[in-house]
């Protein structure tokens, strides 16, 4: 399990995070987002041991972090600016990795070449960006970590290959309990992949939710009336947003789906139709409530 506990950090006198809290169970996927600036790459440094805390803990499995080379052993970092040596080749850089990280496959890394169509002898720092991207993938998953700490991941390669990488993650996920924290700036691309997203924004995790239950909790109603709209239908704090026009009513509510269906039965409508809702208008909804121009912290 990753952890943050009331994670503070500040570069000179600009705090970054603040009172950061944050859990990634074990085998399970966590979405970070957020708008530039937000704090992703901070807290995803602490998070992979570069930096340390100026208040607050950061642990593995309940090991520290920083400066921990046992936690570093069981971890992939793949950052936004990759490092490679610049002489040495895709296989001699496994060579290294394989004597950084003490459950590096070789079988693995052999195997992987079906998935990396990249000559092996090439020297990494010579391949393109999304070929070293590519790379990083290669020798990270051949390392067999416990953990994976993705920045921007995907960013860079196309889209089968995207594909490719993402499903040998959820593999590792499904297989060995691997916990993986990603950050990106796309909803959608997140949406297919993680169990569980935060929004971080001025250096807090101003959301937290576990997708299954957040889209099993709200819902997006048409409404058609033959006459006025009753008097005070469905005003509470369950409706998120309402449009109105003419007798046609949007609803996008939380609560029991069944429950808000018997509510609305009862003012008789002639239409009653349940529309689908997209994991990007939910956010948009919630925490538009909140009072957060959220259409600018997540698109
Ligand atoms: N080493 C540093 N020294 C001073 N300020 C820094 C340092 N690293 C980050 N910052 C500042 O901290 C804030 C958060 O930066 P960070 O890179 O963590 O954001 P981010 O959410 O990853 O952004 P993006 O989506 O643009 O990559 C920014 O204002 C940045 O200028």
């Amino acid at each position: 399990m990753i952890e943050a506990q009331k994670l503070t950090k500040s570069f000179g006198n600009y705090k970054v995070l603040e009172d950061l809290n944050l859990k990634v169970k074990k085998a399970s996927v966590y979405g970070l987002l957020g708008p530039n600036g937000a704090g992703k790459t901070t807290l995803i440094k602490h998070l992979a041991g570069l930096y340390r805390q100026d208040q607050g803990i950061v642990t593995i499995d309940n090991q520290p972090v920083y400066e921990n080379p046992q936690v570093k052993g069981q971890m992939i970092y793949i950052a936004d600016d990759l490092y490679f040596f610049s002489q040495a080749s895709i296989d001699e850089t496994a060579k290294f990795y394989s004597k950084i990280y003490p459950d590096w496959n070789w079988d693995r890394y052999e195997q992987l070449k079906q998935v990396f169509p990249i000559d092996s002898k090439r020297r990494v720092v010579k391949l393109s960006k999304g070929m070293q991207k590519q790379v990083a993938f290669w020798l990270g998953i051949s390392s067999m970590p416990k953990v994976m700490i993705l920045d921007e991941p995907v960013d860079g390669l196309d889209p089968v290959m995207r594909k490719k990488v993402w499903s040998l993650i959820l593999q590792d996920v499904a297989e060995r309990q691997v916990s993986v924290l990603v950050s990106s700036h796309n909803l959608r691309e997140l949406e297919d992949v993680c169990d569980h997203i935060g929004i971080l924004h001025k250096g807090k995790i101003v959301v937290e939710r576990e997708l299954d239950d957040m889209k099993s909790d709200v819902h997006k109603f048409q409404l058609g009336f033959a006459g006025d709209i009753p008097e005070g239908f469905l005003a509470g704090p369950e409706v998120l947003h309402r449009t109105q026009t003419g007798s046609i009513l949007l609803l996008i509510a939380r609560g029991d789906k069944n429950e808000l269906l018997q509510t609305m039965k009862s003012a008789n409508p002639v239409i009653l139709d349940v529309l689908p809702l997209t994991l990007e208008e939910i956010f948009i909804y919630e925490l538009g409530g909140m009072g957060y121009d959220i259409q600018n912290i997540i698109i």
